[in-house]
């Protein structure tokens, strides 16, 4: 995306019980969850907990980047691929982990790979949701959100001296 009116902090607290209600409710979808495959590398946080909560031990990775310059997104470069074992039953019982979808552009690259696979992402912006099976909560399309990895504790100024984000 790359027009940004809107910011959405998140805190790692509040990352860790979003993920957390997502792996509830992919625990409840079912119990034999093959594999996961997160798509790095924002795919990998939620993926550590997820993997946690429903017992998963079988992680992949797929490498994809596409935001070059904050918010302006680039081509989507795959920079590593699925493991070929994992391709097999068009990813039938595999689950696709990443930290939102915005534009949907990563989402529909990824399930195109692994037509049979349930994707599920933290958070979803409008134009992304149809491409996703789960998620938690939805932002509007001109909010960008911050992750607790992309953030550091800065000083804040008065609400009534300046311009609040
Ligand atoms: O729905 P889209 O518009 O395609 O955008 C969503 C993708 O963009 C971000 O990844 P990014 O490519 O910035 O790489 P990163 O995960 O390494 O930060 C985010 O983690 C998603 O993977
Ligand atoms: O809103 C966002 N926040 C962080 N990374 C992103 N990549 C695409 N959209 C976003
Ligand atoms: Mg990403």
């Amino acid at each position: 995306m790359s027009t940004v009116e809107k910011s959405f902090p998140v805190s790692w607290d509040q990352f860790h019980r979003d993920a957390r209600a997502l792996a509830w409710r992919l625990a409840g979808l079912r119990s034999d969850w093959k594999a996961i495959v997160c798509i790095t590398r924002g795919g990998l946080v939620p993926a550590a907990i997820i993997a946690r909560e429903i017992g998963t031990r079988l992680i992949e990775t797929v490498c994809i980047a596409s935001y070059h310059e904050y918010t302006e997104q680039g081509e989507l470069k795959v920079l590593k691929e699925v493991a070929p074992f994992l391709l097999e039953d068009d990813g039938e019982g595999i689950l696709i982990i990443d930290d939102l979808t915005d534009t949907g552009k990563t989402a529909g690259l990824v399930r195109a790979m692994l037509p049979k696979a349930h994707f599920a992402t933290v958070y979803a912006k409008p134009k992304g949701r149809p491409l996703v099976d789960t998620f938690i909560t939805e932002v509007s399309q001109d909010t960008w959100i911050f992750f607790p990895w992309d953030l550091g504790l800065t000083f804040q100024a008065p609400i009534s001296k300046g311009t609040a984000g």
